[in-house]
C-alpha cells in the first residue's frame, strides 16, 4: 500500500515535471509565432496557471508613462483592464524593487493591496510574484512587468521555492517577448510603419495589400470610426487588431462583438449591459461590450447583420458617446474607439430598408476594403502558402515541407472563394495529411462547390505571360478574348503597342477586341 503511494507521488511528480519542461519549451514557440498580442498574453496566462497548479495567473505590464501597473489578462473576460498605482500592492512593489515575493497568506502582509480582490470578486490567499526582464547579469535591467501567481489549487499548499525558479524562467521569456514588441511600437509611430513582426504577422507584400497597410497605418493614428469591407476570410478581423495594436489605445482593451452569431434579442444587451431586472433571468447588473471596451477598441464583426432596432442606438452612441444599459435610465459615457466590418453589399442593404442610412455614413468615415486573395497576384499565395506551412509544420510537430511546384501550381490556379482562410485550412490539412513533408497536390484538399460558385471555380486555362491571374474557363470565346488581351496588356504595364506584338495582332485589332 504504502509503496503504492510513494509509486503514485512519483509519477505525479515526474508528469508534473515534464509538463513543466514542455510549457518552458512551448511557451516560446508561442511567443514567436502567436498572431495576436492579448491572446498570446491570455494563453500564456492560462499555461502558466496550469503548469503551476494555479487558480490564477496574470501578466502586470508597466505602463511607464501613466505610471502604474496594467493588466488585461486577469484571466477574466468579463473584466476590462486591471490598473494599479505602482506604489500599491504586491505587484507594485515587486516592478519597483526587482525582487521576488513569495508569502503563503497575503492578508498579513502589510504590501498586499485587496482593492483589486474587491474589484474582481477573488480571494487571494497564497502570491508567486517574480519581475518581467530579461535575464542578465545585470539585475539593474529595467522591469518590464510582473508575473504573478495566485493560491495554489490544492487547499492549503503554498508555492515552492522550486515554483519560484520555474516562475523565473517563465517570466524572462516573456521579457523578451515584450520588448521586441517594445521595440516594434517605437518603430511604429514613426513614419515607415510596419505591421508584419511576431505579434501581427500580417503576410503580404503586393500593392493591393500595401494599399491597406497605409490606410490602417492612417486610421491607427486618430479615433476615427473604420469600416472593414472584404469577402469572407480576407483578414478583416487581423486588419481590425493591427489598427488598435497600433493606436494610441495599444494598451486598452481589444473588444469583439460578432453580430451574426448572437440572437437579435441579445444584441442590445450584449453591446450596452443590462441592469437587474431588466428582464427574466436578469439577476444581476451586466456590463456591456461597450463599457468594458473603455479606453480601447470595440470591434464589431459583420456590422450588417445588426438588428434594426440596435442600430438607432449603436448611431446614438457614436454620434454622443452616451448610451443606457437595457432596463436602465442612467446615461452612461464611454471613451470607445469603433472598428465596424463586414462582407455584406451595405449599400443594397440600406435600399432594402435593413440598415440605417444614417448609421453608413457614421460607420464609413473610413473605409478600407480588404482585397480577395485571387486579386493579390501570383507571389502573395506563395508567400502566404510558405507561412501557413512553417506555422502548421511547427504547431504539429512535422518535418518542414517544401511545396512542390506542381503544389504552387495548384494553389496558384485555385479561385480562392474563401479566401486566406481558405488557404491556411489546406495548408493545415496538407501538414497533417504529409507526415514526411513531402507535400503533393493528392494532400490538397478536393474543391467541392455548390452550382452558384462553380463557374467561378473553373481557373484551369491559365495566361501563359508573366504576372497573368489566369482566365477562368465557362467564359464566351469573346469574352474570354477580351480578358486575355487585356492580362497582357497588364502584363506589358500598360503598353498596348507592347502587347499587340507579342500577341501578333496589329494595334487596331487590340483596340477593337477590346471594346
Ligand atoms: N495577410 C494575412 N497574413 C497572415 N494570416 C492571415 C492574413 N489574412 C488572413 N489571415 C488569417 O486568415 C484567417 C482569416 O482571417 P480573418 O478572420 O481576419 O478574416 P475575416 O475577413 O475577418 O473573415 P470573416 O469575414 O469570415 O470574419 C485568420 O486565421 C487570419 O489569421
Amino acid at each position: 500500500m504504502r509503496q503504492a503511494v510513494t509509486t503514485d507521488a512519483t509519477i505525479e511528480a515526474t508528469v508534473s515535471m515534464v509538463n513543466r519542461l514542455s510549457l518552458l519549451v512551448d511557451l516560446s514557440s508561442l511567443l514567436s509565432r502567436e498572431v495576436d498580442f492579448d491572446t498570446l498574453l491570455r494563453t500564456a496566462c492560462e499555461r502558466v496557471a496550469d503548469a503551476l497548479g494555479a487558480e490564477r495567473a496574470t501578466i502586470w505590464l508597466v505602463d511607464a508613462e501613466r505610471g502604474d501597473l496594467v493588466t488585461r489578462v486577469a484571466m477574466l473576460p468579463e473584466l476590462p483592464a486591471l490598473r494599479l498605482p505602482l506604489e500599491r500592492g504586491i505587484a507594485g512593489w515587486v516592478a519597483r524593487t526587482g525582487e521576488t515575493v513569495r508569502i503563503a497568506d497575503a492578508s498579513s502582509d502589510a504590501r498586499f493591496d485587496s482593492s483589486v480582490d474587491r474589484e474582481t470578486g477573488f480571494t487571494t490567499r497564497a502570491i508567486l510574484a517574480v519581475p518581467i526582464r530579461e535575464e542578465s547579469p545585470d539585475e539593474r535591467r529595467p522591469v518590464r512587468g510582473v508575473l504573478q501567481i495566485l493560491n495554489r489549487k490544492v487547499a492549503g499548499e503554498s508555492f515552492s521555492e522550486e515554483d519560484e525558479k520555474y516562475l523565473r524562467a517563465l517570466a524572462a521569456q516573456i521579457a523578451r517577448a515584450l520588448s521586441l514588441t517594445t521595440l516594434r511600437a517605437a518603430d511604429e509611430r514613426g513614419p515607415g510603419l510596419t505591421l508584419r513582426g511576431p505579434f501581427n504577422r500580417i503576410v503580404g507584400r503586393s500593392d493591393e495589400l500595401r494599399a491597406v497597410y497605409e490606410r490602417v497605418t492612417l486610421a491607427a493614428q486618430t479615433d476615427a470610426t473604420v469600416l472593414l469591407r472584404g469577402e469572407t476570410g480576407t483578414g478583416k478581423g487581423l486588419f481590425s487588431r493591427a489598427i488598435h495594436v497600433n493606436s494610441a489605445r495599444q494598451a486598452g482593451p481589444f473588444v469583439t462583438v460578432d453580430c451574426t452569431t448572437l440572437p437579435a434579442s441579445l444584441v442590445e444587451s450584449e453591446l450596452f449591459g443590462h441592469e437587474r431586472g431588466a428582464f427574466t433571468g436578469a439577476d444581476r447588473r451586466v456590463p456591456g461590450k461597450v463599457e468594458l471596451a473603455r479606453g480601447g477598441t470595440l470591434f464589431l464583426d459583420e456590422i450588417g447583420d445588426l438588428p434594426h432596432d440596435v442600430q438607432g442606438k449603436l448611431l446614438r452612441f457614436l454620434q454622443e458617446r452616451v448610451f443606457e444599459r437595457v432596463g436602465g435610465r442612467q446615461t452612461i459615457d464611454a471613451d470607445v474607439r469603433v472598428v465596424c466590418a463586414t462582407h455584406q453589399d451595405l449599400e443594397r442593404r440600406v435600399t432594402e430598408g435593413r440598415f440605417r442610412e444614417d448609421l453608413y455614413y457614421r460607420i464609413r468615415v473610413v473605409e478600407i476594403d480588404v482585397p480577395p486573395l485571387r486579386a493579390r497576384g501570383h507571389d502573395e499565395i506563395d508567400q502566404l502558402a510558405r507561412h501557413f506551412v512553417d506555422l502548421y509544420a511547427e504547431r504539429y510537430g512535422r518535418p518542414r515541407p517544401t511545396l512542390s511546384e506542381a503544389t504552387l501550381a495548384v494553389l496558384r490556379a485555385h479561385v480562392w472563394p474563401g479566401n486566406v482562410r481558405e488557404l491556411e485550412h489546406w495548408i493545415e490539412s496538407a501538414i497533417v495529411l504529409a507526415p514526411d513533408g513531402n507535400v503533393t497536390p493528392a494532400h490538397l484538399p478536393r474543391v467541392r462547390l455548390g452550382p452558384a460558385q462553380e463557374n467561378a471555380q473553373r481557373p484551369a486555362l491559365t495566361a501563359t505571360h508573366e504576372g497573368g491571374r489566369g482566365v477562368a474557363l465557362g467564359l464566351t470565346l469573346d469574352e474570354a478574348i477580351r480578358r486575355y488581351i487585356e492580362a497582357t496588356v497588364e502584363a506589358c504595364a500598360g503598353n498596348k503597342a507592347e502587347a499587340a506584338r507579342r500577341l501578333e495582332i496589329g494595334r487596331n485589332t487590340l483596340a477593337r477586341l477590346l471594346k
